[in-house]
């Protein structure tokens, strides 16, 4: 159910009043906790505060780039608490998809545009793949040649995430898969238009699957947020009640969207893809959360 209008958190006593009615807490990463490699001022303290309170932290990335573990040891290197089993990430939601959804016979193999947290994720899973980091699909000095391509007859889902090392011979080679067969699977481990790097915005994994929704004429299946199975993976592991629990995220259609399909309440941040101007500007996102404040930072007021 969407609201009419969000409430904007300002006196220490309304911040007080989230963390008493709230024991699960579900963090988006990029822009919520973090830019990039830079941590959001205060984001660390409010964590430890709500493990102090006892609560559930949970944390619903669409970053694909980096597996469970590569994202603990992110964690760790920003000096923040954090254990696997309560990070997801869209390259992990993909990799269960794949295996206890669509349940890919083992004999099959899948063709990835994305990074090594995703073939990771997808090794651990027993998925079979090709692309991904192979050098040979990474490189532009050769250019990619039809005629010297064979196919992989075992190829039978292609998968599209954020891919820093995107080249046309992977775009070609996933085109190719797609309009070969086509019970090829098309899967998108999100849609983010823009990712919020530290010193601003980039092309975010929907800009990287955009060229081949262009060339095929069709969308992917989209795995990550808002999409319901992120937190089918979570509530295949943790439990927690979606009455007492808040998503808090930066992206109107993508975590705000997630939280409001599983019935949790939602809190906006300002600290990275949303701007004020969508929320209280002459033309308003229909989206509208059930709470709002600059950074995550702010609830230091009810320390
Ligand atoms: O794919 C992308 O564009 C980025 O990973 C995007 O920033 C998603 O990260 P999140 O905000 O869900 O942590
Ligand atoms: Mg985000």
């Amino acid at each position: 159910m969407s609201n009419t209008r969000a409430i904007r958190l300002g006196s220490p006593e309304e911040y007080t009043q989230l963390l008493d009615q709230y024991d699960t807490w579900m963090f988006d990463c990029d822009g919520v906790l973090w830019q990039g490699e830079r941590l959001i001022p205060g984001a660390t303290e409010v964590l430890r505060m709500l493990r102090e309170k006892r609560k559930k932290v949970i944390f619903v990335t669409n970053n694909a780039t980096k597996s469970r573990k590569n994202y603990k040891v992110k964690f760790d290197q920003l000096g923040v608490e954090a254990h696997v089993d309560e990070i997801y990430g869209s390259a992990y939601a993909t990799a269960v998809y794949i295996s206890s959804v669509l349940k890919l016979p083992k004999d099959n193999k899948v063709y990835v545009i994305g990074q090594s947290g995703l073939e990771d994720e997808l090794r651990d899973e027993g998925i079979s793949f090709l692309g991904g980091t192979d050098p040979q699909d990474c490189t532009t000095t050769t250019p990619f040649s039809l005629s010297s391509f064979t196919p992989d007859p075992s190829v039978a889902a292609v998968i599209c995430g954020l891919d820093t090392s995107i080249t046309y011979t992977k775009l070609s080679k996933a085109f190719k898969y797609l309009t070969l067969n086509p019970a090829c699977h098309f899967i998108a481990t999100n849609q983010d238009s823009t990712y919020p790097s530290a010193d601003g915005l980039l092309p975010g994994a929907g800009a990287i699957s955009a060229p081949l929704r262009y060339a095929l004429g069709k969308d992917p299946l989209v795995v990550g947020k808002p999409a319901k199975t992120m937190l089918d993976c979570i509530k295949a592991k943790v439990h927690f009640d979606p009455k007492r629990t808040i998503m808090v995220g930066d992206r109107l259609n993508t975590d705000i969207l997630f939280g409001q399909a599983g019935g949790l309440a939602t809190l906006l941040v300002l600290t990275g893809i949303t701007l004020e101007s969508e929320i209280s500007g002459p033309n308003p996102s229909p989206i509208v959360p059930d709470y709002i404040t600059n950074s995550i930072g702010d609830f230091l007021v009810a320390a």
